[in-house]
C-alpha cells in the first residue's frame, strides 16, 4: 500500500509534521490525523508536553521548532508536505509577566519554522492562533472581520505570526490556514489522550482537578465583569471537534492550493465561570470550594466566537457541542491520572 494513498488514488495524504504534538491539542491532532489515514511525524521540545502523549510508532523528534538543521532532516526523512503548528507558549498572565519569552517562542521561533518550510517547499501550513487576537471586543460574538486588537503579549505574539504567514503566502508557494481557537477543553472521548499539563491554569482543567481532590478549590478571577453573573464568559470548544476541523482544513488547503483561510474555531455560545463550575459539580457529583479573587491581568470579560465562516467553509459537524460532555470527558481523563 502507498502510505500517501491509503484509499487508492484520490486524496493525496501527504505526511504531516505536527509541532507540539506531545502537548494537549497536538496529541489529539496526531490521533485525528492517524484516524483519517494521514502519515504523521512530531517535533516537540517537551517543555510542557509529554513523550508518552505520542504513540511509539509515530516518528518523534525531540527538539526545537527553530532548529533549522533538525527541521531539514525531518522534512527529508519523513517526506513532509504539510505542517500543523501547535508548538508554543500559551498562558496569558505568564505572557504579561514575561513578554519576551512569548515573542521569542511564539513569534521568532514561528518565523524560523515558516522560513524552513518555505526553503524546503512545504506546501501547506496550519497555525494554532487564538481568540486572544481580538482582545476585549466591544461586541459579542466576534467574527473574523472584527479588527484584531490583542490586549496582552500572548495575543500579540500570535497575531504577528498570522501576519507573517499572510505575507509569506503572498510571496511564496505555500498556502495556510489560521484557526483562532476559543477555549479548548475536554479530552479524547475514547480516553486515548487528554490534558496533562503540569500546573495548568485553564478553568475546566483546574475545576476538574479540584473535583478530584487535587486542588483545594477554584479561584474565580473577577466577579465584576459586565456579564450576566459578573464572571468571565468564554466559548468552550471540545478538543476533538477542534482537531477534526484541522483535518478538514488540511484537505481544503491541498484541494485549493491558491487559497488561504483564517477562521474562528468555537461553537458560538458562551458560558460564565460560575456556569462552568456548576457543570463540573453536576457532572462530578461533588461540590467545589469557590473563592473570589481580583481580575487576572490581561483577561477580557467576554469572548465568544461567531462560527459562521468555518460552518460555511468546511463540512465541519461538531460532535461534542455540549458543556456537560466536555466536562465529562475532561473528568474521565483526570480520573485516569496516575501521577
Ligand atoms: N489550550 C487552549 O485553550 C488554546 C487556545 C487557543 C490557542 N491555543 C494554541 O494551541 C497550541 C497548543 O496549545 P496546547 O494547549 O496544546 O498547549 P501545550 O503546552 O499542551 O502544547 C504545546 C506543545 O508545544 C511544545 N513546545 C513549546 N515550545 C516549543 C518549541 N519551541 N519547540 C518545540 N516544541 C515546543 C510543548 O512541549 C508542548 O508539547 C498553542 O500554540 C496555543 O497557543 C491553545
Ligand atoms: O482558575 C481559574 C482559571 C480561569 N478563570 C477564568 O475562566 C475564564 C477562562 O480562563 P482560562 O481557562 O484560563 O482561559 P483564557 O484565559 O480565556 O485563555 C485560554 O483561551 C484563549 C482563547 O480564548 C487561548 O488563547 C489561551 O491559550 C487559553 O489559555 C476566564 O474568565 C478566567 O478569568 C478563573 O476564574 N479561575
Amino acid at each position: 500500500m502507498d502510505r500517501k494513498f491509503p484509499d487508492g488514488p484520490g486524496l493525496l495524504r501527504t505526511p504531516v509534521l505536527v509541532t507540539g504534538g506531545a502537548g494537549y491539542i497536538g496529541s489529539h491532532a496526531v490521533l485525528a490525523l492517524r484516524d483519517a489515514g494521514w502519515p504523521v511525524a512530531v517535533v516537540d521540545d517537551l517543555s510542557t508536553g509529554f513523550r508518552a502523549a505520542v504513540a511509539k510508532d509515530v516518528p518523534f523528534y525531540e527538539g526545537d521548532i527553530a532548529d533549522g538543521e533538525l527541521l531539514a532532516r525531518i522534512f527529508v526523512e519523513q517526506e513532509i508536505g504539510a505542517i500543523m503548528h501547535f508548538a508554543g507558549s500559551i498562558v496569558v498572565p505568564e505572557s504579561v509577566a514575561d513578554p519576551l519569552r512569548y515573542y521569542g517562542n511564539n513569534t521568532a521561533k514561528s518565523r524560523a519554522l515558516i522560513a524552513a518550510a518555505v526553503a524546503h517547499g512545504i506546501g501547506h501550513f496550519i497555525f494554532s492562533s487564538t481568540a486572544a487576537v481580538y482582545g476585549a471586543p466591544d461586541h459579542s460574538p466576534v467574527d473574523e472581520e472584527t479588527p484584531a486588537a490583542p490586549i496582552n503579549p500572548y495575543g500579540r505574539s500570535k497575531l504577528m505570526t498570522e501576519q507573517m504567514l499572510a505575507d509569506t503566502a503572498a510571496a511564496h508557494e505555500i498556502n495556510y490556514g489560521v484557526l483562532r481557537y476559543f477555549n479548548v477543553a475536554g479530552a479524547d472521548p475514547q480516553g486515548r489522550a487528554g490534558q496533562s499539563t503540569a500546573g495548568a491554569t485553564h478553568l475546566i482543567k483546574v475545576a476538574c482537578e479540584a473535583a478530584t481532590g487535587r486542588r483545594d478549590g477554584v479561584a474565580i478571577f473577577g466577579t465584576d465583569y459586565e456579564t450576566p453573573d459578573g464572571t468571565g464568559v468564554r466559548d468552550y470548544i471540545h478538543v476533538s471537534d477542534l482537531v477534526a476541523a484541522h483535518v478538514l482544513l488540511l484537505e481544503r488547503l491541498i484541494a485549493e492550493p491558491e487559497a488561504s483561510l483564517t477562521m474562528n474555531c468555537g461553537y458560538g455560545r458562551g458560558f460564565s465561570v460560575s456556569e462552568v463550575l456548576d457543570a463540573v459539580e453536576r457532572v462530578a457529583g461533588t461540590e467545589i470550594a469557590r473563592r473570589t479573587e481580583a481580575r487576572r491581568a490581561g483577561d477580557p470579560g467576554e469572548l465568544v466566537s461567531d462560527p459562521s465562516r468555518i460552518r460555511s467553509t468546511l463540512p465541519w459537524e461538531p460532535r461534542n457541542d455540549d458543556l456537560d460532555t466536555i466536562v465529562r470527558h475532561a473528568l474521565e481523563w483526570e480520573r485516569m491520572r496516575t501521577d
